[in-house]
């Protein structure tokens, strides 16, 4: 069945809006009356009375509603709050593209952990400047597409990129260690749908070899940063960051290799809380619902 046509019954409902009394019970009012079952539901209210952020998963009796006939009925809920708004049915997996350049303890794990069920996506494949990991990734069955970039061929290698996305329908596009720089033009069509690992504590060590950076200062803790991809590098709004203890004896080289299970493990976290309909934007920063 087509996205629209699945009956499905199980949905996750987001939305912001500017706060003000009676928004949740507006959106408990629409569940009631289309007999809907509330499973978790978390929201957050800036201190300032500024937005109000709201994720509800709920449930609907059989035989299920589509997605676009709940929508439609939400939509006077939504304008009467000023809501930005969306509902998954919760059944369908995000469909999501891996891309790696040299490096492939990301892309490892998190093909490791879409194989054991404990990631909830739908790989659409594989996209790296390099050929290293293409056996990596077809021993998975999953399509492997190499794309070459220099200077002069950047702008139809992102076209060659922007095709598999939009041929592919993915809708997420996670950078597991890609070591481009995205033009302004590729990062706007995945405004708020493409995150990336960065191998340090942001805001500190922007830019390439964060870890070189960090020795240089003698830090004691080195640590990954998750977040949306914008124009300005490594300066989207931060989806989840993780520490861990170093000490002078660390060698640039050294601290590479220590820091490759947190960017893992900070990643994975990333792209699950994606996938789960977790993470809301506010403005350059995120509100991340639990
Ligand atoms: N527009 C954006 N593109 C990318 C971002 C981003 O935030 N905005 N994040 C980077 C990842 N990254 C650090 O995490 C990073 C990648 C690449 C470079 C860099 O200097 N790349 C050089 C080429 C290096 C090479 O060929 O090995 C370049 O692109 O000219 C710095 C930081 C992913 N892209």
């Amino acid at each position: 069945m087509s996205k629209s046509q699945t009956n499905g019954l199980e949905f996750v409902l987001t939305l912001s809006c500017p706060d003000k009394p009676g928004i949740v019970y507006a959106v408990s009012s629409f569940l009631v009356q289309h007999s809907a079952n509330i499973i978790a539901s978390q929201q957050y209210g800036e201190p300032d009375g500024g937005l109000f952020f709201m994720r509800v998963h709920f449930s609907v009796p059989q035989p299920g509603r589509a997605t676009a006939e709940l929508e439609r009925d939400f939509t006077w809920v939504a304008e009467a709050f000023h809501m930005t708004w969306q509902l998954h049915d919760k059944s369908e997996r995000i469909k999501t593209l891996l891309m790696v350049s040299q490096l492939g303890h990301c892309l490892n794990d998190l093909l490791f952990r879409w194989s054991t069920g404990s990631l909830p996506i739908d790989i659409t494949g594989v996209v790296s400047n390099h050929a290293v990991f293409r056996g990596l990734t077809e021993s998975y069955k999953l399509a492997f597409h190499h794309i070459p970039v220099t200077k002069e061929t950047k702008p139809a290698a992102e076209a060659e990129l922007m095709s598999i996305i939009d041929e592919t329908n993915t809708e997420l596009i996670v950078l597991a260690r890609y070591m481009q720089i995205l033009s302004p033009e590729v990062c706007k069509r995945v405004e708020g749908r493409m995150i990336n690992i960065h191998h340090s504590f942001l805001p500190s060590f922007k830019g390439a070899k964060p870890y070189h950076q960090a020795h240089a200062k003698g830090v004691k803790l080195i640590g990954a940063t998750a977040h949306y991809v914008t124009p300005d590098l490594d300066e989207g709004p931060i989806i989840e960051q993780g520490l861990m203890r170093v000490d002078h004896s660390h060698s640039p080289e050294r601290l590479v290799e220590a820091g490759r299970d947190v960017e893992a493990q900070v990643l994975a976290r990333a792209v699950t809380w994606h996938a789960e309909h977790r993470i809301l934007l506010n403005g350059n920063r995120t509100v991340v619902l639990q």
